[in-house]
């Protein structure tokens, strides 16, 4: 399995063997005694499975509040998506920045997003399919995000006017939000 560390600290791109034949493909998407052998310790208690319809739909900037703060491991399963991360850990040299990559039915790139980032993504096709595992169970009540084109973190997302939730367009900005990490 490859590990790649990016310049935001803690945040990695994984890539497990694939096996293709004349069927086909597989892959051990997650082998937790290989992730702990790499030093992703972290134990997964959930996975999310989303579908966008359309092209351009936009999904975030999402967190979860401490104690509730999740860990997310992203692939996708169909089309692809630019998946965006923020570092919002006050004390990181990186507080503030934001770093994109494109994952794919087609790279079967994972990302590992840690705890103290606000995650979101763009999809690129249509019907996309996200799936991630989570190190902690959703609570709406520690729920929360930041808008996706906070005009201070000008985050090149692939499209101007996206397909939002209600709520992701009523987000506050970075310097609005109440952070804890
Ligand atoms: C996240 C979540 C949501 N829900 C329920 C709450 C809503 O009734 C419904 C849709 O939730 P939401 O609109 O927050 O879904 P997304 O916009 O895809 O949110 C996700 O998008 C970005 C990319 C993320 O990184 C987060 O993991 C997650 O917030 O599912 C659950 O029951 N469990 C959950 O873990």
């Amino acid at each position: 399995m490859k590990i790649t560390r990016t310049r935001l600290d803690g945040v990695l791109l994984v890539e497990a063997p694939v096996y293709g034949d004349h069927r086909g493909f597989f892959t051990e998407s997650y082998n937790q005694k290989q992730f702990i052998d790499a030093g992703i310790e972290m134990a997964f208690v959930q996975d999310n499975h989303s579908l966008s319809a359309e092209a351009g739909t936009l999904r975030g900037l999402h967190f979860q509040h401490p104690p509730k703060a999740q860990t997310k491991l992203v692939r996708v399963l169909t089309g692809a998506i630019y998946d965006v991360v923020v570092d919002l850990r006050k004390e990181s040299a990186t507080y503030g920045q934001w770093e994109g990559f494109i994952l794919s039915e087609s790279n079967k790139r994972q990302l590992l997003v840690p705890k103290g980032f606000a995650h979101g993504f763009c999809t690129l096709v249509h019907h996309t399919q996200v799936f991630y595992k989570v190190d902690e169970y959703y609570s709406s009540e520690h729920d929360s995000g930041i808008l996706w084109n906070d005009p201070d973190l000008r985050i090149t997302w692939p499209i101007d006017r996206p397909v939002l939730s209600e709520k992701d367009g009523q987000l506050p900005t970075l310097s609005e939000a109440q952070l804890y990490f």
